[in-house]
């Protein structure tokens, strides 16, 4: 049962419109290696259509039409939304799955998610109201103050296409809870669920250009939309590299960023642990998804005594047969599980796709998903690092791009695979003897945004916790997120928060409203009336 990816353009002022230029980029399932379709490729030319479509929407009718109405008017709009996703669940599930290479069953997941987030950003929308004109105290009796918080103005938001539409989301349904108008530039290498929510927001009658939805290459869409003056903040998720590009130009305008970046994780297991659980995080945080999560633990540092029997227990558990590093029940693997990808690689947990580029996108072989990994590897054997297992293509696959999941020991800490982020299923591992030593190592990184420990110490656990150099620490696992709690990073990891309360306030402005009540005069100056 094929599945018909539908043809869309641009959305922009609640309409589809086509690009001013006419230009299309294929889609590509990478499980197949086939073009099944494309998306519209979009030009500066419509980005300055698509932003002055923003901006009339940001101040249409005074601003009563969206940006100053209440949070509750705004809310409806977001509940709408949701209950939509949740309503094209298995339809929307197949499309990311077979555009991002992600087995199925974690892109519906991925799709709850979003309906979760969208409904939590309307539950904040709707407290808003009330938390407006806080009070701010003061030491002058004579003085009253209060603040405001106000929409920021026209928010560029560029997502990357490892969770293409729950990614964009995060940005999407807080934006439009705090009173934005916005412009989503997804990935290229995956937009089509994001042109679904542009198909679900002209269904629940968002008001016109209070979100549009722009695909297309980074540099010929993502960099017009990032400098555009009218452009009033950017918030990002991706690679360093473009994320101090787009700081760059930024900082021309004095504009408001957000980075959500990259990371190269640690995950600590102490010689106090259960096996089988340390064994299945250690796995799950960094194969989950393909391994392809800003947040992967990708560093494993295992206590040297146990080091043997932990890999041991990795090893046995990601063999195909033994398939149980999913949280979610446990399913039996069919014996020739791999043969129907035409629905995206749904049953392939312990084979894992990568994302390719290929066709019309002009990017460098160096960008390509899949070659880069397996140049990582091959970099870190010529380094002296030992393949302990994967490594390579699964033979039996001779269509996609599918990578074993790989776990690479003998690592010294100046090797390429101890430094950088692959983005892909690759298991890097160092031991340790004292807890000292294992903050040492997680810490030695430019990057830090998550941070994994497995103990069955509580004390040993809180101290860990404070002492990672990082945005999101894990307690006896790895990866849960929960679309309540603060999410990014430190150091080359970025800053600003997005998710819970702290997503929200990135999306406003806070002016301050300070009031004289005294009746007697200032006093700096003689009364002009008594001179
Ligand atoms: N932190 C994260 O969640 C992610 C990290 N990455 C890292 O980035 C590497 C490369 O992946 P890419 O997809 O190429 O990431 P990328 O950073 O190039 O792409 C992310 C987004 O930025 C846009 N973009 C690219 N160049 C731009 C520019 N000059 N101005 C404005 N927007 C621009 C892209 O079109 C996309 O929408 C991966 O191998 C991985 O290491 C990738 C995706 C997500
Ligand atoms: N849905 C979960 N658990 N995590 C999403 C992480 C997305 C990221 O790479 O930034
Ligand atoms: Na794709």
């Amino acid at each position: 049962m094929a599945i018909h990816l539908p043809n869309r353009h641009l959305f922009i002022d609640g309409e589809w419109r086509e690009t001013v230029l006419k230009k299309r980029i294929p889609v590509i399932n990478p499980a197949t290696e086939q073009i099944i379709g494309d998306i519209p490729a979009a030009t500066a030319e419509d980005v300055e259509i698509a932003v002055e479509a923003a901006k009339k929407a940001f101040s249409r009718n005074k601003g009563k039409d969206w940006s100053s109405a209440s949070g509750a008017y705004r809310a409806k709009y977001l509940r709408a939304i949701a209950a939509k996703i949740t309503e094209r669940k298995s339809e929307l599930g197949k499309l990311e799955a077979i555009d991002s290479g992600k087995p199925l069953d974690e892109a519906l997941w991925d799709m709850d998610d979003v309906a979760g987030c969208f409904e939590y950003y309307a539950d904040l929308a709707e407290g808003l109201d009330a938390k407006q004109k806080a009070p701010v105290s003061l030491p002058m009796e004579t003085f009253k103050s209060y603040v405001l918080k106000e929409p920021l103005g026209v928010v560029a938001l560029i997502t990357p296409w490892n969770y293409p539409l729950l990614l964009a989301t995060w940005k999407v349904a807080p934006a439009l809870a705090a009173g934005c108008t916005a412009i989503l530039k997804p990935s290229e290498l995956a937009s089509v669920t994001c042109l679904e929510l542009a198909e679900v927001c002209r269904e629940v009658g968002l008001p016109p250009g209070v979100l549009n939805i722009l695909t297309g290459l980074g540099t010929e869409a993502g960099a017009p939309l990032a400098s555009h003056p009218h452009v009033d903040k950017v918030a990002f998720t991706g690679s360093t590299a473009t994320g101090s590009r787009i700081m760059a130009s930024a900082a021309q305008m004095i504009k408001p960023v957000s980075m959500e970046l990259g990371g190269k994780s640690p995950i600590i297991v102490f010689e106090d642990v259960d096996l089988d659980k340390a064994a299945e995080w250690t796995l799950f945080g960094c194969f989950w998804t393909n391994g392809q999560i800003c947040s992967a633990t990708s560093r494993l540092l295992v206590h040297v005594s146990v080091m043997p029997s932990v890999l041991n227990a990795c090893q046995k558990t990601s063999q195909p047969k033994a398939l149980c590093y999913s949280v979610r029940p446990k399913k039996a693997l069919h014996q020739n599980f791999w043969t129907d990808l035409s629905n995206g690689p749904k049953k392939l947990k312990s084979l894992i796709l990568l994302k390719k580029v290929a066709g019309l996108v002009q990017l460098s072989v160096e960008d390509r998903q899949y070659d880069k990994t397996l140049k990582f590897i091959a970099t870190a054997k010529s380094e002296g690092a030992t393949i302990l297992s994967g490594g390579g293509r699964p033979k039996h696959l001779n269509k996609g791009f599918f990578v074993e999941p790989t776990i690479i020991t003998d690592v010294t800490t100046s090797m390429q695979i101890w430094r950088e982020e692959v983005f892909g299923p690759v298991l890097c591992v160092k031991t340790f003897s004292t807890e000292d030593e294992a903050i040492e190592l997680a810490n030695d990184t430019q990057y830090g945004l998550g941070a994994a420990v497995i103990s069955n110490d509580p004390e040993r656990c809180d101290r860990v916790a404070k002492d990672f150099r990082s945005g999101i620490v894990w307690v006896n696992c790895s990866q849960p997120c929960f679309c309540q709690a603060p999410w990014g990073g430190v150091k080359r990891s970025g800053f600003g928060r997005e998710l819970g309360e702290w997503g929200l306030e990135n999306y406003f402005s806070v002016k301050q409203v300070t009031q004289y009540i005294s009746d007697e005069p200032w006093g700096w100056y003689q009364s002009p009336s008594k001179l």
